[in-house]
């Protein structure tokens, strides 16, 4: 842990619980001692980013500009195909500003309601930026893939999002199906996670 001082918390910058337990899992194993920014009354930040890093750098800084802490951000959605790669940046609030997990899954599915099976293809981004202080010109930046397809019909109960409609082709399960250390051995965000240890430790 080179990069933050050493003992130093490290605020995660993210206000979804589900993220914020898959991050906590993985770092919990190289003893980085991370805080969701909820628990220091941070403000939301506006994602006005065009790209996942664009918006990932905005929420990092602003988490480390109000704690006075570094600051990992995770930005991440969903790439459909038959979409043109909707809803993309957009997965949070592709149904409306402030729509739930559960509207934002069913628009997809209605959306997709007369695409085939093979036109399904998909793959969740993540992309990770650490942060050392708000004005860090040098910020580690790292991404993570997770090709799938989307499902017709929602399953599986773990997770968070599009989880349940999720599909890795290698396992016939959808993302909601898995344990969560399985999740983030294949995840788009295990790994970004992976690729920022081997960083943050070099
Ligand atoms: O592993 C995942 N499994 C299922 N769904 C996922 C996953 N990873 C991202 N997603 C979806 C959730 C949300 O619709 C969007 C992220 O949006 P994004 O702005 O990065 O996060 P957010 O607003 O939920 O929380 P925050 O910005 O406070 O970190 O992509
Ligand atoms: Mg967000």
């Amino acid at each position: 842990m080179t990069r933050s001082h050493s003992g130093e918390a490290i605020v995660l910058a993210s206000n979804n619980a589900g993220k914020v337990r898959e991050i906590e899992r993985l770092l919990a194993e190289c003893h980085v001692h991370i805080r969701p920014q909820g628990e220091y009354g941070i403000p939301e930040a506006e994602e006005t980013g065009l790209t996942f890093v664009e918006n990932a750098i905005l929420k990092a800084r602003n988490a480390a500009r109000h704690s006075g802490l570094p600051a990992i951000a995770d930005d991440s959605g969903l790439e459909v195909d038959a979409l043109c790669g909707a809803p993309g940046i957009y997965s949070a609030r592709y149904a409306g500003p402030g729509a739930t997990d559960e509207a934002n899954l069913r628009k997809l599915l209605a959306d997709l309601k007369d695409v085939p099976e093979a036109e399904r293809t998909a793959r969740f981004q993540c992309v990770l930026v650490y942060l050392r202080h708000a004005e860090d010109p040098t910020p580690l930046i790292c991404q993570g893939t997770w090709e799938g397809s989307i499902l017709s019909e929602p399953r599986g109960t773990s997770g968070f999002g599009y989880d349940p409609i999720f599909l890795v082709p290698s396992l016939d399960r959808s993302s909601a199906e898995l344990d969560p250390d399985t999740k983030n051995r294949l995840s788009h965000r295990g790994q970004a996670l992976r690729r920022l240890q081997e960083q943050l430790s070099a």
